[in-house]
């Protein structure tokens, strides 16, 4: 299924080995009107098959079926959000504003150890080992079960996990912070994320409509040269299917698939997830994923931009 959509919506993992705060954390956030996903209760809700590890004293998720769960869910908050802006008409700067707003972020954070598992990007809360030690011991946990968890975090497991899912990871330290600072440091780091993502997509649309402008004249020959084909997404975020491209362009380009429509570059939902596939100049690849270590009002976010 091919789908054009700007602005993005975009889906970003909560994650860090348990006990480094993402229930409570999410919980303030979700409070705030950000949107939420907690993963473990979407995994009882979707009765999604899970096995029982005895001997680890954990649970084992049937990762297939959560995938195929997830993406449908992000797909309808994804259309829910298009909605929403599908009549407004804003300028980039005007959108950035609107989004500031917690409820109009249009960011799913999913709230879980497996959360990077299901996005691309992620951010890891992390905790010295002593202090999880501590605040683990608290729970009640089993000497073995927390020494797991304890070690999983001394050597990195999470973070070198999301290495391999995700193409922007960042960590934030939570050990010697109150619960407050980290909230007000994920909430930085999410709408620093968002307009960074934004602009580069911006960026990214560009060149895709001045590939467009040539592609739909070559494609139609027909299309006289005083009425030219127009770019499929204009200014701002109008176009976003066949029907748009009509309104705009006025002509009629029901018999060019929208693949082609969307010119060297498509946008395609492949198993809920975005991918952005064609010959787009490398606009948004990067080649190797990014890790930053979060210090809050210090960041140089223009940095993560190449
Ligand atoms: N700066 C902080 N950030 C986050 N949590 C903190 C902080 N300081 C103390 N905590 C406490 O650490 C505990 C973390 O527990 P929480 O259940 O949120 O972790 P979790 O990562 O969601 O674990 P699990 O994966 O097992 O659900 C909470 O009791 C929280 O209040």
């Amino acid at each position: 299924m091919f789908h054009s959509s700007f602005p993005p919506f975009l889906t970003i993992a909560l994650t860090g080995t348990p006990g480094t705060g993402k229930t409570q954390v999410a919980k303030l956030l979700e409070a705030e009107g950000y949107q939420v996903l907690h993963l473990t209760e979407f995994i009882c809700s979707c009765k999604i098959p899970v096995e029982r590890d005895d001997e680890r004293d954990c649970n084992i998720v049937d990762m297939d079926s959560l995938e195929e769960s997830f993406f449908e869910y992000q797909k309808e908050k994804r259309h829910d959000f298009e909605n929403k802006i599908q009549n407004m008409s804003l300028s980039d700067d005007e959108f950035i504003q609107h989004t500031k707003q917690p409820k109009n972020l249009p960011v799913l954070l999913v709230e879980s150890h497996l959360a990077h598992c299901l996005c691309d990007l992620a951010v890891v809360l992390r905790s010295h080992p002593a202090v999880l030690k501590e605040r683990l011991d608290g729970r009640g946990y089993s000497e073995k079960k927390v020494q797991e968890n304890v070690l999983s975090e001394a050597i990195d497991i999470i973070l070198c996990d999301c290495f391999d899912y995700c193409r922007r990871v960042y960590e934030i330290d939570n050990s010697s912070q109150k619960i407050s600072d980290t909230v007000s440091c994920v909430k930085e780091l999410i709408h620093a994320l968002y307009e960074d993502e934004f602009l580069k997509f911006r960026s990214f649309v560009s060149q895709m409509n001045e590939k467009n402008k040539c592609k739909c004249k070559s494609k139609k020959q027909n299309i006289s040269d005083s009425n030219p084909a127009q770019p499929v997404v204009s200014s701002g975020f109008a176009a976003k299917s066949r029907q748009d491209v009509k309104n705009i362009s006025g002509q009629d380009l029901e018999d060019i698939p929208l693949a082609e429509l969307a010119g060297t570059i498509s946008v395609i939902e492949e198993e809920g997830v975005v991918v952005y596939e064609g010959d787009y100049d490398d606009a948004l690849d990067e080649t190797h994923p990014v890790l930053m270590k979060y210090i809050p009002g210090k960041n140089d976010w223009s940095g993560l931009v190449d």
